[in-house]
């Protein structure tokens, strides 16, 4: 899987928000980063779909083989797109009157997971996120990391090819992201994931690509002196 940014720009009430940013992406985790009001969750929303770039575009391909075993490059649909991510938006609410357990349950269903497997497998990711004992909770009673959780299990839990992730970290503890993190690092072998962040401490090893007034910086192994460079541009 490949997604390529091709000039892409966005205006809103006349005000240029990204300028003919232009990069490609593949399987890994790329941070987004930049300072408040930069473009970050503008960018994500247009990955995710949600939102149109008002000039360039967006692409996602992936390799498939032909009827002559030739592998060619085939970009998908917004559809095929949009069944193929797994996105949590900086502002996630999913149904405020859903507990957890049901609407964990709704989301893995919607997102194509068998039904006879979808009691076990939302059972699992409530054992392991300590969410367990509060799953009849509704949604709207979280606090905001019990939410931040949820918002990334349903954005997860069908181990989707594409995750947009913005700020996912979030208003969890040291023992939640490490555990996301984990999960996200064995994941990125087969993935696109992108994670928004303005914690520079939060982000291992990756790609990042900086927005700075449509700046683009795209660093391949987070070593220690992009890591220090990285801390620089953000403070
Ligand atoms: N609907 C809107 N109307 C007007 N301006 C908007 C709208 N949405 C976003 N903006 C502006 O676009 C710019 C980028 O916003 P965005 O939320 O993408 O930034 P961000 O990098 O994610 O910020 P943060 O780190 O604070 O979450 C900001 O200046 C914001 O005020």
């Amino acid at each position: 899987m490949r997604l390529a940014l091709n000039n892409v720009t966005y205006e809103i009430k006349g005000q240029r928000i990204l300028d003919q940013l232009s990069c490609e992406i593949t399987t890994g985790i790329t941070y987004i980063i930049g300072k408040n009001g930069s473009g970050k969750s503008t960018l994500l929303k247009m990955c995710a779909t949600a939102l149109q770039p008002t000039a360039g575009t967006i692409e996602y391909t992936k390799l498939v083989e032909n009827q002559q075993t030739v592998f060619q490059r085939k970009s998908l649909t917004t559809e095929e797109i949009r069944r193929t991510i797994g996105y949590m938006p900086q502002e996630f609410t999913g149904y405020a009157e859903l507990s957890i357990e049901r609407y964990l349950q709704y989301m893995a269903t919607h997102k194509g997971i068998p039904r006879r497997h979808v009691k076990n497998i939302v059972h699992k990711w409530l054992e392991e996120t300590n969410l367990y004992p509060i799953r009849r909770k509704a949604l709207f009673t979280l606090s905001g990391g019990q939410l931040k959780k949820v918002g990334l299990i349903q954005a997860l839990i069908n181990q989707p090819q594409i995750c947009i992730l913005d700020e996912p970290f979030e208003a969890l503890d040291q023992m939640e992201r490490y555990y996301f993190d984990r999960f996200l690092r064995r994941y990125a072998f087969h993935s696109i994931i992108l994670i928004s962040t303005n914690i520079v401490e939060e982000m291992q090893e990756g790609d990042v690509l900086y927005l700075d007034r449509g700046w683009v910086r795209l660093f391949t192994g987070l070593e220690e002196e992009s890591y220090q460079q990285v801390k620089e541009w953000i403070e």
